[in-house]
């Protein structure tokens, strides 16, 4: 068998507001049928008004597309705001595009981080008569392309404590239903399995002594419903009344800094720490650096070279090219 002909790379997002006036259009498209609260979503657009109105998430894509410098023409599709999926895949069929391979701006499995991904291609592609076939990327969390960066960044916040040697690592992650991650991957638990393992990956190549944890951030939805925890400013607490007096937190569930990462770390968490007197630092997230910038370019060149073995892969919870259907199904069909 030869190559796959891929004829373009498509870039998928969440897609964020790019003004005031886009934050409650977007906020009901993120939430249409997803049952969460008004005062939920109230909160949520304060803090996207803070920043103007601006999620960061649309520069980030633009800059990572920038950066790319791939041997196919790029697109960019989002789900909850312009340039929408469907506008994208119709542009794709327009310029004649066959065949295009898809990353998503998420390393992890579960339904909101990679079925909804799928399922938003469907969508788009079921409403563009002529649609390219498109293919998804895998889960790339024990890539060492996205370890690398996280790691290097947690070892330059932890230079900025006043003394490294005491400090605990504390890493986060979108925090979901638990139900979610019960049914997340082919087996359940793959979310927080992927998620543990990109700590541990992480921790071992910054700072091996160090203690680290693993926690969540940014929960919505009903009080009533579990999600994972514990949360990132309960863990705190904790670690204060331990007598933990310095703290690197590592956004290891992020590829850039969203707006989770800037307002629920840098703003929240950080009060939260300061109120209890820790030192605390936030590490940086991979952005644009070149080693995560280059895991694209491999990503695209194992699914390109059909007899590359090359599968650059730290940890070993397993990934595959094509998930299968009753994968990530959403907890709510499952
Ligand atoms: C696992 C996961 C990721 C990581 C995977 C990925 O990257 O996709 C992620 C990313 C993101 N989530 C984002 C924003 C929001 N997520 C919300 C709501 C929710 N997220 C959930 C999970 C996740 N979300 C869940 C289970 C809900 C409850 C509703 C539901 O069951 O679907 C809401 C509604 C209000 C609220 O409740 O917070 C907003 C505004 C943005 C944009 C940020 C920016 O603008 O920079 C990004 C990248
Ligand atoms: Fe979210």
């Amino acid at each position: 068998m030869g190559d796959v002909a891929y004829d373009a790379f498509l870039l998928v997002s969440f897609g964020g507001p790019e003004g005031q006036e886009d934050v409650l259009p977007f906020l009901e498209n993120v939430t249409r049928g997803r049952g969460i609260p008004r005062e939920r979503l109230e909160t949520v657009a304060e803090h996207y008004r803070h920043f103007g109105g601006v999620s960061p998430i649309n520069a980030q894509c633009r800059e990572l597309l920038q950066a790319l410098d791939l041997d196919l023409p790029v697109y960019w599709g989002n789900r909850n705001w312009h340039p929408f999926l469907e506008d994208t895949v119709r542009q794709l069929r327009d310029d004649g595009v066959q065949h295009a391979l898809a990353f998503v701006t998420s390393p992890f499995g579960s339904f909101s981080s990679c079925r909804q991904y799928l399922d938003d291609i469907a969508k788009a592609r079921a409403n563009v008569e002529g649609a390219p076939q498109i293919d998804k990327i895998r889960h790339y969390h024990d890539h060492p392309g996205y370890i690398a960066p996280h790691a290097d960044a947690v070892r330059a916040a932890l230079a900025q404590l006043p003394s490294r040697m005491a400090a605990r690592l504390v890493f986060t992650a979108h925090s979901i239903p638990t139900a979610m991650n019960d049914s997340s991957g082919p087996d359940g638990k793959r979310y927080e399995a992927q998620l543990r393992e990109t700590a541990a990956l992480v921790a071992a190549e910054a700072a091996p002594e160090l203690p680290w944890d693993l926690v969540w951030q940014s929960r919505s939805g009903s009080p009533h419903v579990p999600w994972l925890e514990p949360d990132v400013n309960a863990h705190l607490e904790h670690l204060a009344e331990q007598g933990v007096t310095e703290v690197v937190v590592s956004p290891i569930g992020f590829i850039s800094d969203h707006l989770e990462v800037v307002w629920d770390l840098d703003e929240e968490a950080r009060a939260t720490a300061a109120r209890l007197g820790l030192a605390y630092v936030r590490a940086a997230t991979p952005g644009t650096d070149p080693r995560f910038v280059a895991m694209i370019r491999q990503l695209v060149d194992e699914r390109v070279l059909a007899h590359s073995n090359v599968r650059h892969a730290l940890g070993t919870v397993p990934t595959w090219d094509f998930c299968p259907a009753d994968c990530c199904v959403s907890p709510k069909r499952a």
